[in-house]
């Protein structure tokens, strides 16, 4: 309370000498002679004071200043409950829901960093107005003092190519004790910078993008719309077990920085996710994005004409973004149009992706888009092109995939996504009918068990069931038991047949059309690709 007094005391005594300085100053001297020597005043007033001050302008020449702007976010997480800002103005962005709050003009709130008090003032001038200003600032060289000046003329008009720059000059000024200005400037700095990073994440609503064709010579490579798929890790039906390992490795991921740093790695992950369709890849995806609060990229490859069109559009995506690429066993064999020869296959890796290999017949591939270009990117020199990025590959056939992207190291984690079982059966039972079957009978749970791990049923299968009779949980509960009966049945049948097939040498080909025309028949051997391609991991990894 008393070093508040004083302070008011000395203000005001400050304030009191500066008016008769100014005023005896304006009387006394001609005007040529005044700046200079209220400038030496304002140096000799600086030297007593106990604080340093900075300066963050808005703009940095035509440049936006991007500290501005990160310290307009940081103090807005706070201004709104801070009992030292008195005046607030708010603002809302574009597809934001959320209001920020900001100093207004010629207002000053207080913070605390490391127990160090620190006041930021937010000034508003008019630029015609600017009064002339001159800084300067010590330096020492081979033990010679030096002293660099800068001195801000008043600009009288614009010219043209300055419009862009506002009418009104903003700038934060960061007042700090100069005993504590070594001990904090710069964490507290970074703090901020990442603090507002949070917030524009937290407060803008994320976005999902696509690709098409053209979209880059129109100038917007990536087209987007809010991304709001209300799929999480909780409503994910899953192996538990198996959702918490890919959570603990995202979670690993995201806050890995210094690990990828240290051991030399570019900060990205590769997810491969793979499983007949209606097992939840993309449901996965979107979990992800929303426990880790990235955006989407939805990159279509057959929107993609050529490897550097690839490499462009790559090259314009954020950091903290998910790069998605569906169905990649239907979409890497591309060619460039319809009408052109056919793309050489995934196995023409050549070293340079936009030359052709031996494999492709010496024809020019140029303007085709290749496995080797894509993976250039994901795994090559152009991975360390942006920071923190995932990517996520989607096939329902893995088997069909080519062996470059499966190798070791490639994709960091393969998922597999199978048939329904009964933990993730209980999530499905917890998301549609708000039970997770410990209400049900000891009977009916068992039912359950047996025949949802005998039917080979798709969680999208089930849903489906879930969500004609959610109105009634033991209706529900009773016709899934029913459907899932009855799919277990024809999976026996189809499973006779298939043994009948193969005794009578029936073309395994022919025997795959019979299964997609029995929508009820699931072959064990499409149920067993989950478990076969993790058992050759497994057994390459031994
Ligand atoms: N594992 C799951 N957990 C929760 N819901 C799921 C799951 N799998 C599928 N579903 C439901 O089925 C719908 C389709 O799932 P999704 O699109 O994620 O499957 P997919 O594996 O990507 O299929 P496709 O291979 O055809 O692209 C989803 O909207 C979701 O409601
Ligand atoms: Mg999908």
């Amino acid at each position: 309370m008393a070093e508040r007094k004083e302070s008011w005391t000395s203000l005001a005594s400050l304030l009191g000498t500066l008016a008769f300085c100014q005023t005896f100053l304006q009387l006394v001297l001609p005007p040529e002679l005044r700046l200079a020597s209220l400038k030496f005043l304002t140096r000799a007033l600086r030297c007593f004071s106990s604080y340093c001050y900075f300066d963050v302008a808005e703009m940095d020449g035509v440049n936006t200043n991007e500290l501005y702007n990160a310290v307009q976010l940081y103090l807005s997480s706070f201004a709104s409950t801070s009992a030292s800002a008195s005046r607030l103005s708010l603002t809302r962005a574009r597809n934001s829901s959320v209001t920020t709050f900001g100093l207004s003009n010629n207002d000053s709130i207080a913070d605390v960093f490391d127990g160090v008090a620190v006041q930021w003032e937010h000034a508003v001038t008019q630029r015609q107005s600017q009064p002339s200003s001159w800084r300067s600032i010590p330096d020492v060289f081979d033990g010679v003092a030096v002293q660099w000046e800068h001195a801000g003329t008043q600009r009288q008009s614009q010219p043209s190519s300055w419009r862009s720059i506002p009418d009104e000059k903003r700038g934060f000024t960061l007042r700090i004790k100069k005993r504590d200005k070594d001990l904090i400037l710069n964490s507290y700095l970074d703090r901020i910078m990442d603090k507002a990073n949070d917030i524009r994440r937290n407060n803008q609503e994320r976005l999902i993008y696509t690709n098409s064709r053209g979209s880059e010579s129109r100038g917007r490579p990536w087209e987007a719309v809010p991304f709001k798929h209300p799929s999480t890790f909780d409503t994910l039906a899953m192996d538990p077990e198996k959702k918490r390992d890919i959570m603990e490795d995202l979670r690993d991921f995201a806050a890995g920085q210094a690990f990828y740093q240290r051991t030399g790695r570019a900060w990205k992950r590769g997810y491969l996710l793979y499983g007949p369709p209606g097992t939840g890849k993309s449901s996965m995806i979107a979990a992800m994005a929303n426990f880790l609060g990235y955006e989407i990229y939805d990159l279509g490859l057959t929107e993609v004409p050529s490897n550097s069109e690839l490499r462009k559009l790559l090259m314009k995506t954020s950091s903290k973004s998910i790069i998605v690429i569906e169905d990649i066993d239907c979409s890497v064999n591309l060619s460039n149009g319809s009408k052109a020869p056919k793309a050489p296959p995934l196995q023409s890796y050549s070293a340079d992706p936009d030359t052709p290999d031996a494999v492709s017949g010496g024809k020019n591939w140029n303007n085709t888009m290749t496995l080797s270009g894509l993976l250039n990117f994901t795994d090559g020199l152009w991975s360390c092109c942006g920071s923190e990025r995932i990517f996520v590959f989607t096939t329902n056939h893995i088997d069909k995939l080519d062996p470059a992207l499966l190798r070791s190291g490639r994709m960091d984690m393969h998922i597999c996504m199978s048939y329904c079982s009964y933990p993730a059966l209980k999530i499905l039972l917890h998301n549609y009918l708000g039970s997770e079957g410990e209400d049900l009978s000891e009977v009916a749970a068992s039912e359950l068990r047996e025949a949802v791990e005998k039917a080979k049923m798709t969680p999208a299968d089930i849903s489906e069931v879930l969500i004609k009779k959610r109105r009634n949980r033991e209706k529900a509960v009773s016709e899934l038991l029913e459907v899932m009966k009855a799919r277990a049945e024809g999976n026996e049948e189809y499973g006779g047949l298939r043994e009948k097939c193969e005794s009578n040498g029936v073309e395994e080909e022919e025997e795959e059309k019979r299964a997609l025309e029995s929508p009820k028949g699931v072959s064990d051997r499409e149920d067993d690709s989950c478990k076969k391609a993790e058992d050759q991991e497994e057994k390459k990894a031994n």
